[in-house]
């Protein structure tokens, strides 16, 4: 089973939504004890990134999450959720992320005519082809994002992901079992429900 946190923050309905369509097994986990249930666990998030990291101190998830990665176990974190997963973000000076992956969150600075936040489609570029939850999507694909910041990975070679909107930054990335998005795949119609689809299969075989 997929757990999906709940933290108070995450956008858990349409998640909890896609997996339902998809007939795969998922459930919300509100403590970090339920955790040893899953197989697999799900980040998500939509929000300020210093509300995010103070709602997973709040509900004890920190330690729990980073013990779950240290362990090897497959997670895929969405939006605020890929995020956290970072050291720190400009969107909340002084508040430290999960510090999963090296690198920081920056905020857009675009010319005037390009609307912050991105809300809408953009296109991805795999950079990592052979991303197991790229499994069928078509190199290019269109998917829905709603963001201000973007992470800026240290080591770029976690980097699975780019698109372009002014610049070209990062938008997914993985490292060994955890991979993450900035993208809402459960917004993205049928490219994000396969994304998905493939995280529960990938993490089938962990
Ligand atoms: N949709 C969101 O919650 C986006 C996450 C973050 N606040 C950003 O603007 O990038």
């Amino acid at each position: 089973m997929i757990g999906i946190i709940d933290y108070g923050m995450g956008n858990l309905g349409s998640v909890t939504n896609a997996f339902r369509f998809l007939e795969l097994d998922a459930k919300i986990v509100t403590r970090n004890q339920e955790l040893a249930d899953c197989r697999a666990l799900i980040l998500p998030g939509v929000g300020a990134f210093g509300d995010c990291m103070a709602h997973l101190v709040e509900h004890d998830f920190v330690d729990a999450i980073e013990g779950w990665v240290q362990a090897g176990k497959p997670m895929m974190g969405i939006c605020l959720g890929l995020q956290a997963l970072f050291e720190s973000s400009e969107e909340s000076p002084g508040v430290e992320g999960l510090g999963i992956f090296a690198g920081t969150v920056k905020r857009f600075d675009l010319p005037k005519e390009l609307k912050v936040p991105q809300i809408g489609w953009n296109r991805m570029e795999e950079t990592q082809p052979d991303c197991p939850m790229f499994e069928g999507i078509d190199n290019g694909s269109f998917f829905y994002l709603v963001h201000s910041f973007y992470v800026c990975p240290q080591d770029e070679s976690i980097v699975a992901g780019k698109t372009e909107y002014g610049i070209e930054y990062c938008t997914s990335v993985w490292k060994d079992n955890v991979f993450a998005t900035q993208f809402h795949p459960e917004k993205s119609q049928a490219v994000g429900l396969c994304m998905l689809k493939n995280f529960w299969n990938w993490a089938e075989v962990q």
